[in-house]
């Protein structure tokens, strides 16, 4: 494994010898990491590598066999007002498919002591003023993916969390995605965010941690994970402003062998 950056005493998401398996199949194998704020860190794996559920892991929705994790230096369950100082979404769809939009944030809101205003604020902020009274379960999935980042914003968090935020967005909803993701940074928030699609970690993430059967392989950045694992004549002649479409050769080499559903 290439470890570059070491575990800053500023990082607030910490992995520590996080570890969980299910019937007996270890599916995360004691993982460490520290996630820096101010940045974009991207959280690559192929399908099963582990990611949801190292992410499940952070969160406290999941207890570890071995090691544990720290949101701000504490335990999840340990959080005095958890939306306000991490706020997920692991799953767009997780809402009352009956209720509108603005009540599905009210209530949550409502449930963690936050003010109606952060709900009005949020349905600003992701574009669903217009929609709010209308049934979320008749939303589409860019708009249901808009409403999931809209509750994980809802006790404005320094720390944003987003598992497969842009799987299946058209254009628009990328790049609105992307953009929120960089000014959410840019604000001093630690954004993590998974993703298996190459092309958008490429201009997204700041930072890489890179997973292949439930192990950490890669904890660098982006351009230097590109720099390091791509073959290196087609490193050199790609010219730079090229070389973040490289992610994916780089992230192929590395993950080759942790593979899990490889066509053989
Ligand atoms: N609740 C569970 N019970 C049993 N096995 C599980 C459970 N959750 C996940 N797994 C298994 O653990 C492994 C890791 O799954 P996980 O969903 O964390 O991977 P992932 O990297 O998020 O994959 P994907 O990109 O396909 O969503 C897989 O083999 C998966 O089948």
């Amino acid at each position: 494994m290439t470890t570059t950056t070491p575990h800053a005493a500023t990082a607030t998401i910490e992995a520590i010898g996080l570890t969980r398996a299910y019937g007996g199949k270890t599916v995360v194998t004691d993982m460490s990491f520290g996630v820096l704020p101010g940045r974009v860190t991207g959280f690559l794996g192929p399908n099963g590598a582990g990611k949801s559920t190292t992410l499940r892991l952070l969160l406290g929705l999941e207890r570890p066999d071995a090691g544990h994790a720290l949101i701000n230096g504490r335990p999840y369950p340990e959080l005095t007002d958890p939306m306000s100082q991490v706020g997920a979404m692991l799953d767009a769809r997780s809402f009352h498919q009956g209720r509108s939009a603005r009540n599905h944030l009210r209530a949550l809101a409502l449930a963690q002591g936050l003010s109606a205003d952060r709900v009005e604020a949020v349905l600003d902020l992701v574009g669903l003023r217009e929609v709010s009274r209308q049934r979320a379960g008749g939303f589409s999935l860019g708009m249901a993916q808009r409403l999931g980042i809209a509750a994980a914003l809802l006790g404005d968090p320094a720390i944003v969390i987003l598992d497969e935020p842009v799987n299946g967005l058209d254009p628009e909803g990328i790049l609105w995605i992307r953009t929120l993701m960089k000014r959410l940074a840019a604000e001093g928030r630690t954004v993590l965010v998974s993703s298996h699609l190459m092309n958008e970690m490429a201009v997204t993430a700041d930072h890489l941690l890179v997973i292949g059967r439930g192990r950490l392989l890669a904890d660098c950045p982006t351009a230097e994970f590109i720099r390091r694992y791509t073959d290196p004549a087609l490193y050199l002649a790609t010219p730079e402003v090229a070389r973040p479409a490289l992610l994916e050769e780089a992230f192929m080499r590395l993950t080759a062998g942790s593979v899990e559903y490889a066509a053989r």
